[in-house]
């Protein structure tokens, strides 16, 4: 696949580490304004790494765009001249809906949103997708590759903000709980390293034991909360102090951020 990542930041390089580790691609353009901090990546085979946004749209098909929202307006702008029937366009962009890329390029192009999140460089994002009508013919296309870096979801358009929430923000959402627990470990007497080696694996079994069973979370801790024991004892406490409210209610600011942050680029 003839890819091209426009705006390479935090997360289009972890979107390139995850094409180039996964053998997914090939040839890939990566660009930014200031391409010296990604040079290196010019050393890998068929990658290219420049500040020509219509160079990279001319030489790929799939076209993933990964700046900020403010961004992303221009560069539609200065790439649609450029746009032929064998492009997809790939929006990471947090709450930019795909009408207003129409408003711009145009409804007829295959135009694709995909919300990942930085696993995708270890091939492990939850990623989900949604299209307009045209790009329902190519979001197979999109499915396998982000398939090929870890897990897709294919949604309604409407769902993405909770999905931005969920997935993409998640993923920080959940290494802050396991801070919170490598913190806990540290004070019950093990080293910082060995801490967030068991925060890091024990989170892991928690989610693979799921994933893997298919059981519900509760049913799992059931297994776990022997009667007047231990666990039972710890999960009550931080239930009293607030755990899975406060959970929520961030997710649910965090939500309702993303309206600002639509506002604030117009
Ligand atoms: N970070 C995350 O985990 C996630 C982010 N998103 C969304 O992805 C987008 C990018 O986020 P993030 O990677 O964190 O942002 P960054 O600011 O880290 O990256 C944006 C990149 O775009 C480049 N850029 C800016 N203007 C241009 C241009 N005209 N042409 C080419 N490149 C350009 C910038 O480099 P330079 O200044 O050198 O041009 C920068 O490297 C956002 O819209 C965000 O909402 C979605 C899901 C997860
Ligand atoms: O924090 C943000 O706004 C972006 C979108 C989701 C992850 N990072």
């Amino acid at each position: 696949m003839k890819i091209a990542i426009i705006g390479t930041g935090n997360l289009g390089l972890s979107i390139a580490k995850g094409l180039i580790t996964n053998n997914a691609i090939t040839t890939l353009y990566l660009t930014r304004r200031n391409p010296e901090g990604i040079e290196s990546y010019a050393e890998y085979k068929n990658v290219f790494v420049t500040s020509d946004n219509v160079e990279a749209v001319k030489k790929s098909d799939i076209i993933i765009f990964a700046v900020q929202p403010a961004q992303l307006g221009n560069i539609l702008h200065d790439i649609k001249e450029e746009l032929t029937d064998k492009h997809v366009l790939i929006s990471t962009i947090t709450g930019y809906q795909i009408s207003q890329i129409e408003d711009i390029v145009g409804t007829d192009q295959f135009i694709i949103r995909a919300m990942p999140n930085t696993a995708i460089a270890v091939g492990a994002s939850m990623t989900c997708l949604a299209s307009n009508e045209k790009g329902m013919k190519r979001i197979k296309i999109a499915e396998a590759i982000f398939n090929r870096l870890g897990n897709s979801l294919i949604i309604p358009e409407k769902q993405m903000q909770a999905a931005t929430v969920v997935c993409a923000s998640g993923i920080a959402f959940w290494m802050r709980l396991i801070r919170a627990s490598t913190q806990a470990a540290i004070q019950l007497g093990f080293d910082a390293k060995e801490a967030q080696e068991l925060a890091m694996h024990t989170c892991n079994g928690a989610s693979k034991l799921l994933i893997d069973s298919g059981n519900h979370p509760e049913e799992e801790i059931d297994r776990v909360t022997t009667p007047r024991g231990c666990t039972i004892e710890g999960l009550n406490e931080m239930e009293h102090k607030g755990l899975s409210s406060s959970l929520i209610q961030g997710m649910v600011a965090s939500f309702n951020k993303i309206n600002v942050i639509k506002t604030d680029q117009k």
